[in-house]
């Protein structure tokens, strides 16, 4: 038996030609979506995010506004440009891409966007709504994740989940959006407190790999069946290397690669949050 590929290259495609039809119908009403993206230093992957999300954009007409900032740049510098962009008509919905340079304070910066705007759905208010289970937009990479699934019929309704990793960007929003009843499924962060992490995986109908800890899970952790999504990313060689052991697709029943799985949904899920923005400013919503 070989895994079902969940195939998020295929499942954005789909979600983004549902969001090309939404962003013409805005056009009719005057109104062009725009994707801000606020890049500061150089650090060549997130740089290379940042051109995914625009080249993304562009494909279904959202429109983009690139800013960028040198790694010396002041905390007062970075916060200006977040206040631009909060000011700007323009732009519906942006994100300042994670890690900032050593030296500015992520969460001061974060806490500046204007919650309306928040395209990543990592403000802290916004992670707040969550808990608190009122309407906002839903972190991009764990929301992916639940549409992926979804998309290929497995089921989450009751379903047995085991997270690997409790960060801020996928595990600890994916354990709130698993545990509401609209997705209904049992829950478990295993992090590196977790005892016996392999007793928790093999009990799992569905683990979600979001350590960066290359190839960490292996066919020996994951019960017959399972659906598996390999969500971390690491270098190993200059090669990108997800969670997932090649060898889990001979035990899983699905099974998300990477890259070409959680990756491309997460782009699509930050248009979606873009998308939903502009209609909410034209008063669709
Ligand atoms: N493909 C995609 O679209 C995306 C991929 N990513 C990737 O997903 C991964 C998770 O990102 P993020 O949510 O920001 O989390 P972080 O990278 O901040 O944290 C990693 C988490 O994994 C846990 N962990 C690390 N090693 C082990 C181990 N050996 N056993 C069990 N748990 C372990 C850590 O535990 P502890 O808390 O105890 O330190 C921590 O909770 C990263 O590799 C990131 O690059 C992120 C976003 C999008
Ligand atoms: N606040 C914050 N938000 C993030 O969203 C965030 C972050 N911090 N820190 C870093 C990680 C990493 N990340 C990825 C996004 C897209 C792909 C992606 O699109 N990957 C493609 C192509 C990969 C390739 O070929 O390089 C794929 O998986 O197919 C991957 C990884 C977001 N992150």
């Amino acid at each position: 038996m070989t895994a079902t590929v969940l195939d998020g290259w295929a499942t954005a495609k789909e979600v983004r030609a549902d969001l090309a039809a939404r962003v013409e119908k805005l056009r009719d009403l005057g109104v062009v979506p725009g994707l801000g993206t606020v890049l500061v230093g150089d650090d060549p992957g997130s740089h290379a995010y940042v051109s995914m999300k625009h080249r993304d954009s562009a494909l279904i007409g959202i429109n983009s506004i690139d800013k960028r900032l040198p790694a010396t740049a002041t905390q007062a510098e970075v916060e200006a440009v977040v206040e631009e962009l909060n000011a700007d008509p323009a732009c519906h919905a942006y994100l300042v891409q994670l890690p900032l340079p050593k030296g500015l304070d992520e969460f001061r910066v974060l806490q500046r966007i204007d919650q309306a705007k928040d395209a990543d759905g990592l403000h802290p208010l916004s992670l707040g709504k969550l808990v608190l289970g009122e309407p906002t937009p839903l972190p991009c990479t764990p929301w992916g994740c639940v549409v992926l699934l979804r998309r290929f019929g497995v089921e989450l309704n009751g379903a047995e989940v085991v997270v690997v990793g409790r960060g801020i960007t996928v595990g600890r929003p994916l354990g709130l959006i698993l545990s509401r009843r609209s997705e209904n499924s049992t829950v478990t962060l295993c992090h590196t407190g977790t005892r016996d992490l392999a007793a928790h995986t093999r009990r799992a109908d569905v683990v979600v790999a979001a350590a960066g800890v290359p190839h960490m899970i292996t066919p020996d952790m994951v019960k017959p069946g399972a659906a598996v999504l390999d969500v971390g990313v690491a270098h190993v060689d200059g090669k990108l290397t997800g969670d997932v052991h090649p060898n889990v697709a001979e035990v899983a029943g699905f099974l998300s690669p990477n890259p070409g799985g959680v990756g491309p949904m997460t782009r699509a899920l930050l248009l979606t949050n873009v998308v939903e923005a502009a209609e909410r400013a034209a008063g669709l919503r």
